[in-house]
């Protein structure tokens, strides 16, 4: 239930959303040249010093052959390769290394192949490698710099502890009924609309649900996506989304920036205000983050964090973009994947029928005995990560062990990026045998033991691993477990197979979308 009226704090004018866009665009292309001429202006320079070559030759790391000033991730930055596909390109260079040199124009970066390694930098050197490479700070821009994803050093690991606590199990139980209504309203849709159901794309219809559910489980507000076709939080959600390569972030998160910063501050302040004054007893993630802060006023100087409303429009922020765009890409390749092989379908849809024969409908505690889904998602994640890489930025210089047998350790200057290839150490045969075929039993109880928390890593790992994970996964079972109860999904002609990723967007996504049909089951 909603718990009051919502109207847009900016512009409530019809119209307004697309002539908003058309500013936006035409402010992020403008920057966008300027800042591209910056930026050729300043490699130029450091061309002439010829630094990554020297930075790495110097420490005997095997390094790519980068084209002149703009390094090794260009194609992908003008939309010239896909990411995961780029990313698999320079993974295979250079065989038997555990990591090789590259660079991200300019800045050096060490690709990390081997899973020992992964673990030393995520886990054991943690401390050494504990911040991504987010540029944004707090400084530069107060929503932008605060949320968890950019926070740094001891800023970071105050707020990673004071959220931590709202996305346990017990928190998620109380999320589950939200996340439910959201999932029944989906299935309703379709369910009474025969016509709709015919050809599906699944990025656009399941975008439309993890919007439902992010915009209930964050800000409190409750939309139906599937009636109200064009609701302002789908149209913000769908113009922006979280990257990881560095350059093209700054494009991203300027023209994201003016569209979207002023929207959320108006939301989550109307939000906030709303409930100061009248009280609320929704659990939702506006609500945790004011008990963090309610908690946080009973301390005394030393262990206060100060929590103001900057911090709470930051984090709801950042949990309604990572939550929106990530999790529709994943629920897409399970669409994709469950209906292009029939008996994984069928399997998968015998066990939510035997659920409910037995416990009758879907409860947070019953998530756990759907052990085929949780397989058959586990397998997707693999296959497809919705985040094909992430990062890491070493904070003290730091030797490690050799790149090879027979070679020296390498030192790590302070500032270098370390890039962690998910989608490739995800496909890599060492990790895991014939790794393109979808093979949910690579998760059953008898051959999971050689997965472990490095060579299958779609949440990333260590102690800044995604937060919101638990979430995600939870959101995805709620959806499959009440469409496999009531459709059989189709695979339409009009989806490529094998899946051809799109150039455009930064996340594993599929080029020209997903098209199914959803067949009702009588
Ligand atoms: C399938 C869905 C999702 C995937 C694949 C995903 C993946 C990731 C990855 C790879 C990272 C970086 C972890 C690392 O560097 O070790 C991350 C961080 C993060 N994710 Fe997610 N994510 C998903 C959904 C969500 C959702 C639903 C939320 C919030 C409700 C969320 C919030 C965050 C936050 C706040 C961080 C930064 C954590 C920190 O730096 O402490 N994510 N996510």
């Amino acid at each position: 239930m909603t718990e009051y009226s919502w109207t847009n704090p900016i512009n409530t004018k019809s119209g307004s959303i697309s002539t908003y866009s058309q500013l936006t665009s035409a402010c992020a292309s403008f920057l966008f040249s300027g800042f591209l001429a910056l930026v050729v202006a300043c490699l130029i320079k450091k061309l002439r010093s010829k630094k990554y070559k020297e930075f790495w030759t110097q420490r005997h790391l095997p390094i790519l052959v980068s084209a002149p000033v703009i390094g090794h991730f260009w194609k992908c930055f003008f939309k010239l390769k896909s990411l995961p596909d780029h990313m698999v390109h320079l993974y295979k260079a250079f065989p038997g290394a555990s990591y090789f040199g590259a660079s991200d124009f300019s800045t050096p970066v060490i690709v990390v192949k081997d899973t020992k390694i992964v673990q030393l930098i995520m886990v054991k050197h943690f401390n050494d490698f504990s911040n991504h490479s987010a540029f944004v700070t707090e400084e530069m821009d107060p929503i932008l710099g605060k949320n968890l994803f950019s926070l740094k050093g001891s800023r970071w690991r105050h707020f990673r502890n004071l959220l931590s606590p709202n996305f346990t199990a017990l928190k998620m139980k109380q999320m589950f009924e939200l996340v439910k209504r959201c999932s029944g309203e989906f299935v309703k849709y379709f369910a009474e609309n025969p016509e709709a159901r015919e050809t599906i794309e699944c990025k656009d219809a399941l975008s439309r649900y993890t919007n439902d559910v992010i915009t209930s489980t964050t800000l409190g507000i409750e939309v139906n996506s599937m009636i109200d076709r064009e609701n302002e939080f789908l149209m913000r959600g769908h113009h922006g989304s979280v990257s990881s390569v560095s350059l093209w972030k700054f494009v991203k998160v300027v023209s994201y920036k003016l569209a979207d910063d002023e929207f959320f501050k108006g939301v989550v302040t109307k939000v906030v205000q709303n409930r100061e004054e009248k009280g609320s007893q929704r659990v939702d993630m506006i609500h945790m983050l004011m008990e963090a802060r309610r908690k946080q006023e009973g301390l005394d100087d030393e262990r206060m964090i100060k929590v103001g409303i900057d911090d709470i429009i930051a984090q709801a922020f950042i949990f309604y973009s990572a939550g929106f765009d990530t999790a529709s890409n994943l629920m897409c390749f399970l669409a994709y994947e469950l209906a292009r092989n029939p008996d994984i379908q069928e399997k998968a849809r015998a066990e939510v029928d035997e659920y409910i024969a037995t416990n009758g409908d879907l409860t947070y505690d019953g998530i756990k005995d759907l052990k085929y889904l949780d397989m058959v998602v586990n397998e997707t994640l693999r296959l497809y990560p919705p985040t094909p890489l992430t990062d890491r930025t070493c904070l003290n210089a730091i030797t490690l062990p050799p790149h090879r047998e027979g070679f020296e350790g390498t030192k790590v200057p302070q500032g270098t990026k370390v890039v962690i290839p998910i989608y490739a150490i995800q496909r890599d045969p060492e990790n895991h045998p014939d790794p393109e075929r979808f093979d949910p039993e690579r998760f059953n109880d008898e051959r999971k033991h050689g997965i472990t928390d490095y060579n299958f890593l779609p949440f990333g790992a260590g102690p800044r691993k995604c937060i919101g994970n638990r979430f995600a996964l939870m959101e995805t079972k709620v959806l499959f477990f009440d469409i496999l109860r009531r459709f059989a999904l189709k695979l339409d002609a009009k989806t490529a197979d094998p899946p051809v990723y799109s150039k455009k967007n930064f996340n594993t996504v599929m080029k020209d979308g997903c098209w199914i049909k959803l067949i009702k089951r009588t």
